[in-house]
């Protein structure tokens, strides 16, 4: 038997007060896969999709379609401008079910003020979407819901239309078996600016030497170049099966997927309670368990990787201490392991101040030192000025956020840009004074590592 819930509400969308019509209706579904959801919209809804999942597997996200995006260019208010328009969209919907939440999703670029032109071009500084059709399987449930926005106060028959493609798209996804794809074919790979890279990471430590800045985060790309198109099922599925124990993402814009497996949590609120994780200090993994558990005890005990992973602390405990009425940290971090890396990693939580938001607190945190640097203007006027290239997501907030305000945004790291037969990665790592160029070259190889398999390539040690 289905449950069935259906709502419709009046919003005023935009400053001159437009007024639309806001319809939604949500349905409970028996269990189905949340790729084969995704991939039933490849023909409809290409470069209008995302899918997500928390790093422990209870909330899964799928969206096709566009119902509304919430985008823009501001330099200074992207989040505040993000979060009142989301506010005003939703301010009529029920709040207290959470199976009924209509949900946005999207990412804020890294550094609204880099214009490198590249793969990036034309992306916007804040890129959100609230689907048309929305999937969230949360806990062993399934719920899909539909959204229509629209000045039409008479859209009976359009919501009926898109009823009838719903129940398609839940039939394509309520599969036996889910489709296995190939791994895409590599032709050639390149590491753009290598040289300039390992020159840059010398600059950056003497500038830290001469105390204009603690730690500053160097990134570079990877760029390779496919037989054919890939397709974003493709390689969603490979992160699926091989990254089992990061945050997964994937977002579609025009031409463009954005996708990855990040470890990183930036904030996560539920219930008004906040979540955020401080990730920094790299080693690789180890062939055997011993070997694995020496060079895990050997980053506890490194200064420099402490170092690293202490400014982080220190920041995002400060921003924790502002915003919540009460805050836990540890003492000292302990070990996440991944598959192809470990790092420090300090959790941190706490109760939030009444007039706290999960927007707010991004704002606050982005970007924490674990991607940019101490002091941050300083940092990020290094990374401007030492990397030749544009983050636009990688390295940056994305996530989602409901009516009620509950949410979570991972920092999108281990990330890749895909567009059509090419794919940029990207990788960075926090140099301190006493950083080395070839070994944080190295530590940027392993990061490159997971979306680098994800794409059919492979790196030897
Ligand atoms: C910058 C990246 O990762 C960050 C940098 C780390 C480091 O330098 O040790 C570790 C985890 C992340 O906070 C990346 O993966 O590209
Ligand atoms: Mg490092």
């Amino acid at each position: 038997m289905q449950q069935k819930w259906y709502q419709a509400t009046e919003v005023e969308v935009d400053s001159l007060g437009q007024s639309l019509h806001f319809y939604m209706e949500t349905i409970e579904v028996s269990r189905l896969s949340a790729l084969a959801f995704y991939a039933a919209g490849e023909e409809r809804y290409k470069g209008e999709r995302f899918y997500w999942q928390n790093r422990e597997k209870t909330m899964t996200l799928v969206g096709l379609g566009h119902a509304h995006t919430i985008q823009n260019n501001a330099k200074n208010d992207r989040f505040d401008a993000v979060e009142a328009e989301w506010k005003s969209l939703t301010k009529n919907c029920v709040k207290d079910q959470s199976e009924l939440q209509p949900i946005l999703f999207g990412g804020f670029t890294f550094d609204p003020q880099n214009n490198v032109a590249g793969e990036w071009t034309d992306f916007p500084e804040a890129y959100f979407a609230l689907a048309t059709y929305q999937l969230v399987i949360r806990d062993d449930k399934a719920y899909v819901s539909l959204h229509l926005i629209t000045k039409d106060q008479q859209a009976e028959a359009r919501f009926e239309a898109l009823r009838k493609e719903r129940d398609h798209l839940i039939h394509a996804a309520q599969v036996k078996e889910v489709k296995t794809y190939s791994k895409p074919e590599i032709t050639s790979y390149f590491e753009p600016y290598k040289e300039p890279y390992l020159a840059s990471i010398d600059q950056v430590t003497a500038l830290i030497k001469q105390k204009k800045a603690d730690k500053v985060v160097i990134a570079r790309s990877l760029a390779l170049q496919f037989n054919e198109q890939v397709s974003s099922p493709q390689v969603l599925s490979q992160i699926i099966h091989e990254q089992p124990e990061s945050y997964l993402f994937g977002l579609e814009r025009q031409e463009l997927l954005f996708f990855g497996a990040s470890p990183e949590r930036l904030v996560k609120v539920e219930d008004g309670r906040a979540f955020s994780s401080c990730v920094a200090g790299s080693i690789k993994r180890g062939k055997t368990a011993e070997e694995d558990e020496n060079y895990g005890q050997s980053l506890l005990n490194d200064p420099k990787n402490g170092g690293e992973h202490q400014y982080v602390v220190d920041m995002i405990a400060e921003t924790f201490r502002k915003n919540c009425l009460e805050m836990t940290i540890p003492d000292s971090p302990r070990l996440l392991k991944i598959r192809d890396i470990q790092h420090l990693y300090t959790p941190v939580e706490g109760q939030l101040n009444s007039d706290a938001t999960i927007i707010q607190l991004t704002k606050s945190l982005h970007p924490t030192p674990a991607l940019g640097g101490v002091p941050r203007n300083e940092a990020m006027a290094a990374i401007r000025k030492y990397e030749p290239m544009n983050r636009g997501l990688y390295a940056a907030p994305i996530g989602w956020v409901d009516a009620e305000g509950n949410g979570e945004f991972a920092v999108a790291i281990r990330s890749a840009a895909l567009l059509k037969d090419k794919a940029y990665l990207y990788a960075g790592g926090g140099i301190v004074a006493d950083s080395e160029p070839h070994s944080e070259y190295e530590e940027t190889l392993v990061k490159f590592r997971p979306m680098l398999r994800a794409l059919g390539g492979q790196l030897h040690e």
